[in-house]
């Protein structure tokens, strides 16, 4: 038997959603430029779903479901006043939001393909309402209402701050939630598929996805960039800072990709979006920093920026607070987890590989006393 750690290029699985071919990504044959440029959040959650870019129609219908999901009872909220336990991270207390989630939901096997549908758009609308209330909860601040004209982008911006969305910030936050929608096997999305191809239902296929997602090697890299720049402080100090980690051994969070070796190609629309924001919300030296460690790391490590570099310093201009970023990547990525689990179970099969056994081998037993 031969191994590959980590199953590096080890192709499981065959699919029409995302394809990444010589470092291009695009989502059902639309590349990820055109759609970060000129896509709705809604438009690319409902291509990932049904394979098809949507008509006026399809979209308006879409959009209502999902505004009409945009609630949760008053009893949920009750829960999630429950949660907010001292030091409860985000990202923890969303894994277990949207399990309880299938409490509420008596009927939720995995069989009925239509229902599955009803229940994404459930999940999708829920995502943005269990991050926003648990915050404003948090923050003692009286919860906010969805409004139907506003896009998916715009209601989380207002739900979280209460107050009308900046156009250039609701254009930027649409773009990082474009971006962040699917990534083929990513091992949160491997995740999902695992559990769901044992027959289990949605929910604990997004419970799981959530769990892998929020590694600082995965999503949870966008907090740790984030960390990482305020450390610094000023952009005069960044080279020395990052000398020293590599001098280290340590890693530069948002650095590398385990498929992308010469660049990410989400992150240089984050690098934009980080830019103008930035420049606009009067705090340019945050994204002058972030430039600086990617030409250094990438000139002496040969490591690019991925998408969870920029996002950082384009989320702390907006005003979203750090523990919150590993979660609006999942909120995002839930609509790409659904996508991949309902392909799963379209036509399934058990993931079940083998491990190669190394240890010991025809040990004898003796009892406990013996030993
Ligand atoms: C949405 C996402 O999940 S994007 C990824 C988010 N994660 C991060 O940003 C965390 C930082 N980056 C990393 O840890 C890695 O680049 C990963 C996990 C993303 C990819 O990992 P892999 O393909 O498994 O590469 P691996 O970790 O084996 O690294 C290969 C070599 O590059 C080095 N390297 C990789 N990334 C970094 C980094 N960010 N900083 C410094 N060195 C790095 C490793 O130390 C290793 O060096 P060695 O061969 O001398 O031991
Ligand atoms: O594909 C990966 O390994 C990680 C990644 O960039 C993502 O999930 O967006």
């Amino acid at each position: 038997m031969s191994t590959s750690k980590g199953l590096e290029g080890i192709i499981v699985a065959e699919t029409d959603i995302t394809s990444i071919e010589e470092g291009n990504l695009s989502y059902v044959g639309y590349s990820i430029d055109d759609l970060a440029e000129q896509a709705s959040f809604e438009e690319v959650v409902y291509l990932l779903w049904h394979k098809h870019l949507p008509n006026d129609e399809e979209l308006h219908n879409f959009k209502t479901q999902l505004f009409n999901e945009m609630t949760l009872s008053p009893s949920f909220i009750e829960q999630l006043k429950h949660m907010h336990v001292e030091n409860a991270h985000p990202m923890d207390v969303l894994r277990t939001a949207v399990s309880m989630l299938s409490l509420y939901d008596s009927e939720h096997d995995h069989e009925d393909r239509e229902a599955n549908f009803d229940r994404a758009v459930l999940l999708q609308a829920k995502m943005a309402m269990i991050i926003t209330t648990f915050h404003r909860l948090r923050n003692k601040d009286s919860l906010v209402q969805p409004k139907q004209d506003l896009s998916y982008a715009e209601n989380f911006l207002y739900m979280l701050h209460g107050k009308d969305v900046d156009p250039l910030e609701s254009k930027a936050f649409n773009k990082a939630l474009v971006l962040h929608a699917d990534h083929e096997l990513n091992a949160s999305t491997f995740t999902a598929r695992v559990c769901v191809a044992t027959l289990s239902d949605l929910y604990s296929g997004l419970t799981a996805a959530i769990s892998a997602l929020k590694g600082p090697l995965h999503g949870g890299a966008n907090e740790q960039v984030i960390k990482m720049l305020m450390e610094i402080e000023t952009a005069e100090n960044a080279i020395p800072y990052v000398k020293e980690k590599i001098a280290n051994k340590e890693k530069i969070m948002g650095m590398g990709h385990r498929v992308y070796k010469e660049g990410d190609p989400r992150a240089k629309h984050l690098k934009d979006m980080s830019k103008e924001i930035t420049k606009q919300n009067g705090m340019p030296h945050w994204y002058e920093m972030s430039e600086k460690i990617e030409s250094y790391v990438k000139e002496t490590k040969g490591l690019p920026a991925n998408v969870d570099f920029y996002s950082a310093s384009m989320y702390h201009a907006l005003g979203v607070p750090h523990d919150l970023f590993t979660p609006i990547f999942a909120m995002s990525r839930t609509s790409g987890w659904i996508a991949h689990m309902l392909e799963q179970y379209a036509n399934n099969r058990l993931i079940r590989p083998r491990a190669e056994y190394v240890g010991p081998m025809n040990q004898t037993f003796k009892p406990v006393n013996k030993r």
